[in-house]
């Protein structure tokens, strides 16, 4: 099988995927335009910010699996690959630390003015009166929005730096902020009313579009620091831009709006020229470790791939299966038992949704299970425990958990 990498990425941990049979091509010049034309014979592909159209995705007909080597799978759409039964997988929380670290980066940074500090000392300017009305972060507020993979590694870094931490997640709770010693917040406004330094690790997704909106924004103390290291999408920026000299809000952002698809492409943002706004081209992820612990990440995913039935991270199964019933069947371990069985299931209009087979010790029984949506009648049934290879027929009710 051909793997495609289709980005900047360690190669080296994918070195023990050759004896898998797999050949690895490594095109870290491919864009969104120029994807669609490689993907021709390449089975698996790994991305990083390269965007994965549909286009893409109807080009690449031999296409089984697409690894995003990192978390946000917002580039790839995934919607065109789920319609055409393709595997997407991620590597969540491989590249957490980096990302708390560029955050806690950006908050010393814009609490000391580091960057405006050395540019005028490039200039040949000692202005240590100006640099010296730093506020300092000790007993200060810090609010974390979303407390998954990154927003935990900072609460563990902010308590390092004596800040006091308050946080909103989906799925906190009074009682689970107890429990991690950081003070609940009932919604986005009411952590942003009392943060003096704000950061946002939320996941964007159609649901978190704009969730921190202008009136979040508005809450914000005049003077915060804030932060987004997440996605653009998450942040009202046309607000942000209006309200970074009327608050006086000190900024930092990895992550902007108009991104260019690779690196030699020209960039711009109105929103560096407002006042204290410090940035970085997308680099949360880009530290050696992570790189490294994402490539391993994906080697796993693509060894798993190749060789188990379970595949780690996939983001686009059917959450809740369709399959109602499971039919059971224990039989031979012979050619066309199996085969038999579907085709009776066929005969009756039975879909089969999902389907595992495992094969006993001595390779002479098999089971098989076939999950389907509608009942199969006792004829059906019937039909199924006649073979002479069949050993029994079952029939289960599975537990609706939509
Ligand atoms: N700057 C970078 O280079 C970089 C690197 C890695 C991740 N990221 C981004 O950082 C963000 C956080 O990543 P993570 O690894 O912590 O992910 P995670 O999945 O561990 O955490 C995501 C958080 O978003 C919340 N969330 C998801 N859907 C939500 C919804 N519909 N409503 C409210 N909250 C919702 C989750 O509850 C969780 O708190 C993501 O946007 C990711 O793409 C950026
Ligand atoms: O790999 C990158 O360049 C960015 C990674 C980051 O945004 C992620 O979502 O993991």
């Amino acid at each position: 099988m051909r793997l495609l990498v289709a980005d900047k990425m360690d190669l080296s941990a994918l070195e023990e995927l050759k004896v898998l049979g797999i050949e690895i091509e490594s095109r870290p010049e491919l864009t969104r335009d120029t994807l669609p034309a490689a993907l021709d014979g390449i089975g698996i592909l790994v991305v990083r910010s390269t965007e994965v159209t549909a286009k893409a995705i109807a080009s690449g007909r031999q296409l089984n699996l697409i690894v995003r080597a990192g978390v946000g799978v917002g580039t790839i759409d995934v919607a065109a690959a789920s319609a055409r039964g393709i595997y997407v997988a991620n590597c969540p929380g491989k590249n957490a630390t980096a990302v708390a670290e560029l955050t806690m980066a950006f908050i010393l940074a814009l609490d000391r003015r580091l960057v405006d500090a050395t540019s005028e000392l490039r200039a040949g300017r000692w202005e240590k009166a100006k640099y010296s009305v730093a506020r300092g972060l000790f007993g200060r507020r810090i609010g974390i929005a979303g407390l998954g993979a990154i927003g935990r590694e900072v609460l563990l870094r902010a308590r390092a730096f004596g800040l006091e931490p308050h946080a909103w997640s989906r799925s906190l709770t009074p009682g689970r902020a107890a429990k991690l010693d950081v003070s609940y917040a009932r919604t986005l406004e009411d952590l942003a009313a009392r943060s003096d330094i704000f950061t946002v690790h939320l996941t964007a997704t159609p649901q978190t579009r704009g969730i921190v909106s202008r009136s979040v924004l508005e809450a914000l103390p005049d003077g915060a620091i804030v932060v987004n290291a997440a996605r653009p999408e998450v942040m009202d920026y046309a607000a942000l831009e209006e309200l970074i000299p009327r608050k006086g809000l000190r900024v930092g952002l990895d992550v902007f709006a108009t991104e260019p698809d690779k690196s030699s492409a020209p960039f711009e943002s109105h929103l560096l020229a407002r006042g204290l706004v410090y940035g970085t081209p997308h680099v949360g992820a880009q530290t050696e470790q992570a790189q490294r612990a994402v490539a391993l990440e994906t080697a796993r995913i693509i060894r798993a791939f190749m060789t188990e039935e379970e595949l780690p991270n996939v983001v686009n199964i059917c959450a809740t299966s369709p399959a109602r019933y499971a039919v059971v069947v224990r039989m031979m371990d012979k050619v066309g038992v199996l085969a038999n069985t579907l085709s009776v299931m066929k005969r009756h209009g039975i879909n089969i949704e999902e389907i595992s087979n495992t094969v006993f010790e001595g390779a002479t029984a098999t089971c098989t299970k076939m999950r389907v949506s509608g009942r199969p009648s006792e004829a059906c049934l019937k039909e199924i425990a006649a073979f002479e290879e069949v050993l029994h027929v079952d029939i289960v009710a599975l537990p609706n958990l939509a």
